[in-house]
């Protein structure tokens, strides 16, 4: 897959079946657009994704700082889903003010499209007046195909990746797990904790995640965590342990069941399964130890009745 960021001149020869969106999460409503890239890939169009790099909040008003998919994270998965180029477009002044059609002119010219895959909701140029009718009433001009999708839809609401971050946000993880239609995951390298965790016989791996990343609430989660491509079973806790002293930062500590190897500085994935309840305060570390035991233990009762 080729990767195009940080410019606004870019060129595609060969013809191309594109869609358009943030993307953010790639959730089943994502997934349908997908298909008909995939379709049209088959009858030899590349599969191109057109999307934009936002800026933190600071910046530009009305855009969540928090994230479901880091761009790096997005570039994985569309290129295992065998998308072709990867377009990242900076969110400039002079992309945002671009009137639709312009826009319409700029990407058929630029990236050579014969199809446009997008959603009925779909809105572009500036103020958003763009929309799927235009993008129909271009297309005998511009020489592209339209494909416009009705939104795939969850308890007669459109699946969106604001509905999957509210649902991550309330520790819904699976409802969330559910429109994504993969697990919610975090990946991060695995750092030095305080050490204390091997002296309470519950030795943890410390992972601090990417700033951007949309985390659920603070709390312990039945896990599943991927080292070097293998699968082990975990209980993870999201928070800053206020148990301990100190100002520990945010982080994804993982006790993973039956397991005892050094994987410092490994980049370990951590999916989230359920959550067993919120992040607490304890008058000792004894009573902090006890009730890990009891977390490691639901856990373990969580994947017995999964076999
Ligand atoms: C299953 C599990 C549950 C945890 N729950 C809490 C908690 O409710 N409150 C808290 O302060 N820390 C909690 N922690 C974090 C512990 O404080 C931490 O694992 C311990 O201090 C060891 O940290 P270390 O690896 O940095 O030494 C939890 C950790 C795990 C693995
Ligand atoms: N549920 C869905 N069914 C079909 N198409 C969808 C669905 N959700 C999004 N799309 C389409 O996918 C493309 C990218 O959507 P985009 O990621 O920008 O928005 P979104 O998923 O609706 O999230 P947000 O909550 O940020 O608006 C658009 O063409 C959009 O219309």
């Amino acid at each position: 897959m080729k990767y195009i960021k940080n410019t606004l001149d870019f060129h595609v020869e060969e013809p191309t079946v594109i869609s358009l969106g943030k993307f953010d999460g790639i959730h089943r409503g994502h997934e349908l657009l997908m298909e008909k890239l995939a379709q049209k890939k088959e009858e030899g169009l590349k599969a191109a994704i057109f999307t934009f790099d936002i800026p933190p909040k600071k910046n530009v008003e009305h855009i969540e700082a928090k994230v479901l998919t880091t761009n790096e994270e997005k570039m994985h998965i569309f290129e295992g889903i065998g998308i072709d180029y990867l377009i990242e477009c900076p969110f400039t002044r002079e992309v945002m003010c671009m009137e639709p059609e312009d826009f319409i002119r700029m990407l058929v010219e630029k990236l050579n499209v014969k199809c446009i895959v997008a959603g009925e909701d779909f809105h572009f140029g500036h103020n958003r007046r763009g929309d799927y009718q235009m993008l129909k009433r271009y297309a005998l001009v511009y020489g592209y195909e339209a494909l416009i999708l009705s939104k795939m839809k969850e308890d007669e609401r459109d699946i969106s990746s604001t509905f999957v971050r509210e649902e991550i946000m309330a520790g819904n993880i699976e409802k969330a797990n559910h429109l994504l239609g993969y697990r919610y995951f975090v990946t991060g390298m695995v750092k030095h904790g305080n050490q204390i965790g091997r002296t309470i016989g519950i030795p943890t791996i410390n992972l601090i995640p990417p700033e951007e990343k949309l985390l659920p609430p603070f709390g312990v989660y039945v896990t599943e965590v991927f080292i070097d491509d293998k699968r082990y079973y975990g209980v993870t806790n999201v928070g800053c342990k206020p148990t301990i002293k100190g100002n520990n930062p945010v982080g994804v500590e993982t006790h993973l069941l039956d397991f005892r190897e050094d994987v410092y500085e490994k980049v370990v994935t951590v999916e989230f399964r359920t959550m067993i309840r919120e992040e607490r305060k304890f008058e000792s570390i004894e009573k902090l130890q006890e009730q890990m035991m009891n977390d490691i233990a639901f856990t373990r009762a969580f994947f017995a009745k999964m076999k």
